[in-house]
């Protein structure tokens, strides 16, 4: 027997476990306890890692419903994922909020630097699906302007802006909501050879 991803109560019992998940590798990060108190925990999270591991979903194919719960970048099942949460704003393009949290540390107090390459290769790529292409990230240039804080809202946004054959290009950035750019990106995407082609 296995769990139905697409039922509502899994779906949300789902993302509290990877919610809860999310702030115990905080804590794990921050964490001060004794060596003793350190070793009881990790044999309590030894035990809990063995009941969820007795029982396994099969994992679930490209484009079937929930397809992106275990996404890295946008999976809210996923505890590793920011999640970043995709909004369409009706003016075209893709904007998504986020405060990133000390497990995307890179440099002491601030945002790695893969992380945030992550975050905008994602929206990139959705930006260019919202354009009605399909497209794998084929490359990505990342420009650092300025340090990303944690634990302070930035706004991650991209847009499409042009295509040749199967190659489709966007553009993204993340922001301080006064608008200082603090990340830049562009990227290639490119429609596999193995898709059908549009006439
Ligand atoms: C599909 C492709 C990128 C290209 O393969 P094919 O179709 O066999 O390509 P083919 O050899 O037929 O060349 C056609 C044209 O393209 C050019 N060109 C080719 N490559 C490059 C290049 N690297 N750089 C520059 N140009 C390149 C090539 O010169 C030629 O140009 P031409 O026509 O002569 O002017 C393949 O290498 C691949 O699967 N890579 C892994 C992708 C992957 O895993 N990405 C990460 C997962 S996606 C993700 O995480 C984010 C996401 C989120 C949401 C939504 C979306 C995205």
């Amino acid at each position: 027997m296995s769990i139905d991803v697409t039922s509502e109560a899994t779906h949300a019992a789902l993302l509290a476990l990877a919610a809860q998940t999310r702030e115990l590798m905080d804590a794990v990060l921050a964490t001060g306890a004794d060596d003793d108190e350190l070793a009881a925990v990790t044999e309590e999270l030894r035990a809990l890692t063995a009941r969820l591991d007795a029982a396994r979903r099969p994992p679930v194919e490209f484009g079937e419903p929930r397809w992106l719960l275990g996404n890295a970048a946008v999976g809210a099942a996923n505890p590793f994922a920011p999640p970043v949460e995709v909004e369409y704003p009706p003016g075209g393009g893709v904007r998504a909020e986020q405060v990133f949290r000390p497990l995307h540390e890179g440099p002491p107090g601030l945002v790695h630097g893969g992380v945030s390459a992550m975050v905008l290769d994602h929206l990139l790529g959705t930006a260019v699906g919202v354009a009605g292409r399909v497209g794998l990230t084929a490359s990505l240039t990342m420009s650092y302007r300025a340090p990303v804080p944690l634990g302070v809202l930035v706004v991650a946004t991209a847009e499409y802006t042009r295509s040749e054959g199967r190659k489709s290009w966007a553009e993204g950035r993340i922001a301080l909501p006064d608008g200082t750019v603090l990340v830049e990106a562009t990227g290639l995407f490119i429609t596999p050879g193995w898709l059908p082609q549009e006439a």
